[in-house]
């Protein structure tokens, strides 16, 4: 692809034909984020991991992305709506290959087909999770795969100093799944992955609000609520915000409002924020001398949970280490693997090593 030699132009032709076909997805437990370069920009398309299948055969696929979401538990007896990943984890092959298809089809619009995508997935993904998604790739069209770490990719997508060798940080908290991700010099030195994000906080609401209130509340309520008024513990005075959602009154059957407040939220959210804290400490427990400063100089939170007021003064707080929320959570992890598809370089030991001249 990147042949030496030949002359500028026919070298920037090559490139941009190139580029036009390449993809970079973020498939994710909740959202599944497909970047495509455009120029010096990208083309994002945000679709819900969700598919609707036939109940007696879940590999029919009925309908994906939005129109599916629709359907979660709202469907026909023959009908179910189901997320293809779990905590970040495929559950369903032949689901999460029809999502695939689908952001890939939205992702190359007028291109006649995708030559190269590179998917980011949890940190501490087994062989065989990753051959899964290579190989799901490979069925949905595109002649090269790369699979990386979503921490790497947010990484690069966040613009990050990562050839260098002093070291830089990111936490990505997502829905399923958080990775706390060391990199220098181009590769990943040290990660922490914990199967657990902001969908455990949604749980916890719908718990909470049943024990205080005896009013069952669905998840799409207890999100809604969580993204409306959410904060974390920290010392910072934050405003106790307040909204109000409708549940079913657990000894009436009736519907019934009930408010949440912050408070509530950042009550929800503290078994996540701990777990967060705690593994940030396990890597700074281990991290070298050589990479703290690099790491104090530039953490960064990316992640939809990542916007919960309060995080990055309960992150300092926690660890000492002064954090930057990524103005661009959600797509950041999408754009570094479009940046990787395009220049798969960017990733090859060479460039490391450039990088340190
Ligand atoms: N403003 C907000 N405040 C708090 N949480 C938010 C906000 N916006 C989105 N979220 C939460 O962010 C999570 C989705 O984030 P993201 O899209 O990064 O995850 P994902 O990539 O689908 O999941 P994973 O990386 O675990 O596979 C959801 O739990 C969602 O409720």
């Amino acid at each position: 692809m990147f042949s030496f030699g030949k002359k500028n132009e026919e070298k920037k032709d090559e490139k941009r034909a190139a580029i036009a076909n390449t993809l970079g997805i973020d498939l994710g437990t909740l959202n599944t984020v497909v970047a495509k370069p455009a120029g010096d920009k990208f083309d994002i398309y945000k679709i819900p991991s969700v598919v609707a299948v036939k109940k007696e055969d879940p590999s029919y696929v009925l309908a994906v992305g939005e129109e599916a979401k629709m359907m979660l538990g709202r469907t026909p007896e023959d009908i179910i709506a189901v997320r293809p990943l779990r905590k970040g984890v495929i559950e369903s092959v032949a689901q999460a290959e029809a999502l695939l298809v689908y952001a890939m089809e939205l992702g190359a619009g007028d291109s006649e087909s995708i030559d190269r995508i590179v998917i980011g997935i949890p940190g501490d993904a087994s062989e065989v999770e990753r051959n899964a998604v290579e190989e799901i790739g490979r069925k949905a069209g595109a002649n090269y795969v790369l699979v990386i770490s979503e921490g790497l990719a947010a990484a690069i997508g966040a613009g990050l100093p990562i050839a260098e060798a002093s070291g830089t940080m990111v936490v990505d908290i997502g829905a399923g799944s958080s990775d706390i991700v060391v990199i220098s010099l181009g590769g990943i030195t040290d990660i922490e992955t914990i199967r657990v994000g902001g969908d455990d906080i949604d749980s916890n609401i719908v718990e909470l609000v049943k024990e205080k209130f005896n009013v069952e509340i669905g998840i799409h309520e207890a999100e809604k609520a969580k993204i409306e008024v959410g904060m974390v513990k920290c010392s910072e005075d934050l405003e106790n915000l307040k909204t109000v959602v409708i549940g079913k009154c657990m000894e009436t059957n009736k519907p019934k409002k009930v408010e949440i407040d912050s408070e509530m939220v950042a009550e929800a959210a503290e078994p996540l924020v701990k777990d967060i804290v705690n593994s940030i400490a396990a890597v700074l427990e281990r991290l070298s001398p050589e990479l703290i400063s690099g790491v104090y100089n530039k953490t960064v939170v990316v992640g939809g949970t990542s916007q919960l007021r309060g995080i990055k003064e309960r992150i300092f707080e926690e660890v000492g280490i002064p954090v930057e929320i990524s103005d661009d959570p959600m797509t950041v992890v999408a754009k570094g693997a479009a940046i990787v598809a395009a220049e798969p370089r960017a990733l090859e030991p060479e460039v490391r090593l450039k990088a340190m001249k």
